[in-house]
């Protein structure tokens, strides 16, 4: 059975009737997840920086500062309250809900409006305007993409389908074989596999003596204009990174990634192995991996997968989670040479908000990963907003 489809779909964001292709779960989802988690985005419409704050009953809290024109995401849950503010004023309230999208903008459609209430100074250069028009027509195509397949559209509009290959996953269970490795499909949307021993006992040996060797340094989520809500005690682990480069083995371990995700080597869409260590009750609270880049970026380059490398066996917690697996909730259990592939994307070009996973809090022992992510179509680390 497949459960994952391309269904045409005819919209307008107001350059005439228009048709694509839009992905679509053709999937019976058994057991409905009632995670409350979401993936949450916001838009800023305006010239200025916008505050984003998590209205509680009793206080407020500065999640963080939208950059002008720009689209920020973070991870948010059911029925919390959000609000933009300008200059302590604030502008829109909005909830969080299980079942509609999650994409907020400022202003809502008043803009021009706005700008002269607010004596905002206008879009005054071509990339403001390129990326006003943007961000627009992203918020319009949201409205049909939504309608056709219950999902939020979080890339820009115009972005292309992947270019990259990415592996079916028709079925829980399904099997591809690359070379000697195996990857067996753990849920279909989002796509994850497990891959055993992808990684020799002498190669986990390997990176684990070349991370003794580094210096540690507490993790950092990708954004530093947070507080509370999206960062602290959201990642509570430390890490560090090895380049490809950096030994022979670990660029045989590059070479193989690059294989099993059916890449060709050039050009090098990787960043550097980021080594993880959880210690006792440490984790990664729920996140999403990819990120999003400036509008008026033609390539919209952002992340595409991640392939995790387990480094060591977890007796108990420390699991990798998908709380919106299509099967449930996925747990899946850190295994010495083991990696877990999951992508970030759909094959129709969107985000795929589904793939939010956490690293849970590890109970006994430590816990020992490397992720390395892949980029499409170019890895452009400056480019995220
Ligand atoms: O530790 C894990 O299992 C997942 C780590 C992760 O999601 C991350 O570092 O982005
Ligand atoms: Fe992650």
């Amino acid at each position: 059975q497949e459960c994952n489809n391309l269904q045409r779909m005819e919209y307008n964001v107001g350059d005439g009737p228009q048709e694509t292709f839009v992905y679509v779960e053709a999937w019976d989802r058994q057991n409905a997840s009632s995670f409350l988690g979401r993936h949450v985005k916001f838009v800023n419409l305006l010239t200025v920086p916008v505050e984003l704050y998590w209205e509680q009953e009793k206080k407020t809290s500065l999640v963080k500062v939208l950059r002008p024109l720009s689209t920020a995401g973070i991870t948010a849950f059911v029925d919390h309250v959000f609000s933009f503010r300008l200059r302590e004023v604030v502008l829109e309230r909005f909830r969080v809900r299980a079942d509609a999208s999650n994409v907020f903008s400022i202003p809502l459609k008043v803009v021009d409006r706005m700008t002269h209430y607010y004596q905002l100074p206008e879009r005054n250069t071509t990339q403001q305007e390129e990326s006003y028009q943007w961000l627009t027509k992203t918020l319009l195509y949201n409205d049909y993409y939504y309608n056709a397949t219950g999902r939020s559209f979080l890339s820009r509009y115009g972005r292309l389908p992947p270019r990259h290959f990415m592996w079916p996953a028709d079925f829980l269970g399904q099997e591809h074989v690359v070379q000697n490795l195996t990857l067996t499909v753990l849920s279909c949307a989002p796509r994850v596999f497990e891959i055993r021993d992808f990684l020799s006992s002498t190669e986990v040996e390997h990176l684990w003596q070349f991370a003794q060797q580094k210096k540690l340094t507490q993790s950092q989520i990708g954004d530093e204009n947070t507080d509370d809500y999206a960062s602290k005690g959201t990642r509570s682990s430390y890490n560090s990174w090895i380049g490809r480069h950096e030994s022979a083995l670990v660029e045989t371990i590059y070479r193989r990634a690059y294989n099993v995700l059916q890449l060709p080597h050039t050009p090098d869409v990787t960043e550097p192995l980021q080594v993880v260590r959880y210690r006792f009750r440490e984790a990664y609270r729920v996140h999403a991996d990819f990120g999003y880049p400036d509008p008026s970026h033609a390539e919209q380059p952002t992340r595409f997968a991640t392939l995790l490398l387990y480094l060591n066996s977890v007796t108990m917690g420390g699991e990798t989670s998908f709380p919106l697996g299509s099967h449930g909730d996925l747990r899946v259990r850190p295994e010495a040479g083991k990696a877990v592939l999951f992508y970030l994307q759909t094959p129709d070009g969107n985000m795929d908000e589904k793939s939010l996973h956490e690293a849970l809090p590890v109970i006994k022992g430590e816990k020992w990963l490397a992720n390395l992510w892949f980029w499409e179509p170019v890895k452009d680390v400056e480019s995220l907003q």
